[in-house]
């Protein structure tokens, strides 16, 4: 049989969406996948939550913060220009601070505090659990390994943190006056960090991916993203109502 009535050309490539389709496809992802959604937050928010119960999220979710200029920096390390690695260091200064007793990590300490937690707790880490270190890792290893262009799309994820940190506040303030209200300074910082932060990412994203592929790429480290944040708190919802470990 002749093969020359067999095509064997791939098919041409998929033209890229316009930067606005992209863009909707971005916001979808946090409007479907994003850890509003989550039980445990919807428990958090309707004030369902045992004393026990919140302050392993605050132990686990620390995990996760102090991680943040970890994998930042892993970022810092891939970014061709000195004024695109200025832009991402600040973000590692931002949780670490610029000296001792500042910045974000400093804060959730406080909050930790303000829960009746003390820091040496949150910074020794033995009763993180162990899905929890797990997605911590996953998401760490994922900007370790992957290009600029999808390690700076996970972050997209902070596209939609601003507006459930405001829910947040609101939550405990209202259902949780046990905790001092100067504990949360943290999420009140991360309203405003959180909106430049996710307009400059969104910025790259939308320059960086030219190609229907690089668009397709973004959108999937997206959705990974959502997903360590999901399963971080399906870790800490199975773990019961008690006090953690
Ligand atoms: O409390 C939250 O729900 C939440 C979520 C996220 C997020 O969406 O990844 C971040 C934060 N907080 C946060 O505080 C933070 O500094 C942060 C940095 C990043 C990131 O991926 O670079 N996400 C988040």
């Amino acid at each position: 049989m002749s093969t020359a009535a067999v095509s064997t050309s791939p098919a041409p490539p998929e033209e890229p969406w316009s930067p606005a389709e992209f863009e909707a496809r971005l916001r979808a992802v946090g409007e479907q996948r994003y850890h509003h959604l989550h039980p445990f937050n919807i428990r958090m928010h309707d004030g369902d939550l045992s004393p026990g119960e919140l302050r392993r999220w605050i132990v686990n979710r620390f995990h996760y913060q102090r991680h943040i200029p970890v994998k930042d920096a892993l970022i810092t390390a891939k970014l061709p220009t000195s004024e695109l690695r200025r832009m991402w260091l600040r973000r590692i200064q931002d949780h670490d601070g610029a000296q001792t007793g500042e910045g974000g990590i400093e804060r959730w300490l406080r909050l930790g505090e303000a829960a009746g937690l003390d820091r040496e707790t949150l910074l020794r880490a033995d009763s993180v659990l162990p899905g929890v270190r797990l997605a911590v890792d996953g998401y760490v290893n994922f900007c370790r390994l992957r290009p600029p262009l999808e390690a700076v799309a996970a972050s997209l994820t902070e596209l939609s943190a601003p507006d459930l940190m405001r829910t947040r506040i609101d939550a405990f303030e209202r259902h949780y006056p046990w905790i001092d209200a100067d504990g949360l300074a943290y999420f009140r910082t991360r309203v405003s960090q959180g909106r430049r932060d996710s307009r400059e990412a969104l910025d790259l994203v939308l320059r960086w991916a030219r190609t229907h592929d690089d668009q397709e790429r973004a959108v999937a480290a997206l959705r990974f993203k959502c997903d360590v944040l999901w399963s971080l708190l399906d870790t800490v919802d199975g773990a019961g109502r008690g006090e953690p470990a």
